[in-house]
C-alpha cells in the first residue's frame, strides 16, 4: 500500500501522574504487536466514540480504574506511520482518578519518573511523546 494510502487509526492514551510526580506506563503482552514494549494506557476509539469517553472506557478496563472527563488535560498528541496503518495518538495527563491501579491486560505495570522513562523500550510512535512529557512534567 502507498504510504499515502495507510489508514489512520485514533487511539488514546494517558500518562498517569501520581503524588510523586511519577508516571505509569504499561508493557504490552505477548502475543499483541509491538508485544513487551512499554506504552501509555490507552488504546482504540471505537466508532461513535469521543476520546475521552475511550479513554475512560480502556482505563477501566485495562487499569480498573474510574476518571472523568475532566480530570482529563490534553498534553499531545503523536503521529506516525507504521508499516500497515498511520498512527494518531492524543496523550491526556490524568492526576486524579478513583480505585487502585491493577494490572488487567498488561504484562506489568510500572510507576517511572519522567527522567527515567528512556530505560522502557517504547513503541516508536511515542519518542516524541517521552520528550514532552520531560519538558512539561519533569
Ligand atoms: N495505548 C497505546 N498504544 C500505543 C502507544 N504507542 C503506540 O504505538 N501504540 C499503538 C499500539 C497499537 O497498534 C495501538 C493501540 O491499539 P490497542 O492496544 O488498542 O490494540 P492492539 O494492539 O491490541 O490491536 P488490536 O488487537 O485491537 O488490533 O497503538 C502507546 O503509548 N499507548
Amino acid at each position: 500500500m502507498a504510504k499515502n494510502s495507510l489508514p489512520i487509526v485514533l487511539v488514546v492514551a494517558v500518562a498517569l501522574v501520581d503524588a510523586d510526580g511519577r508516571v505509569l506506563i504499561a508493557k504490552r503482552p505477548e502475543g499483541k504487536k509491538l508485544a513487551g514494549l512499554w506504552e501509555f494506557p490507552g488504546g482504540k476509539v471505537d466508532p461513535g466514540e469521543t476520546p475521552e469517553a475511550a479513554l475512560i472506557r480502556e482505563l477501566r478496563e485495562e487499569l480498573g480504574i474510574d476518571t472523568h472527563e475532566s480530570c482529563l488535560a490534553p498534553l499531545t498528541f503523536a503521529s506516525h506511520a507504521y508499516d500497515d496503518f498511520h498512527l494518531l495518538m492524543p496523550l491526556y495527563v490524568c492526576r486524579r482518578w478513583k480505585g487502585e491501579v491493577t494490572r488487567h491486560e498488561h504484562a506489568d505495570l510500572a510507576w517511572v519518573r519522567p527522567v527515567r522513562l528512556r530505560d522502557y523500550p517504547m513503541p516508536p510512535a511515542d519518542a516524541p511523546l517521552v520528550a514532552m512529557i520531560q519538558d512539561i512534567l519533569g
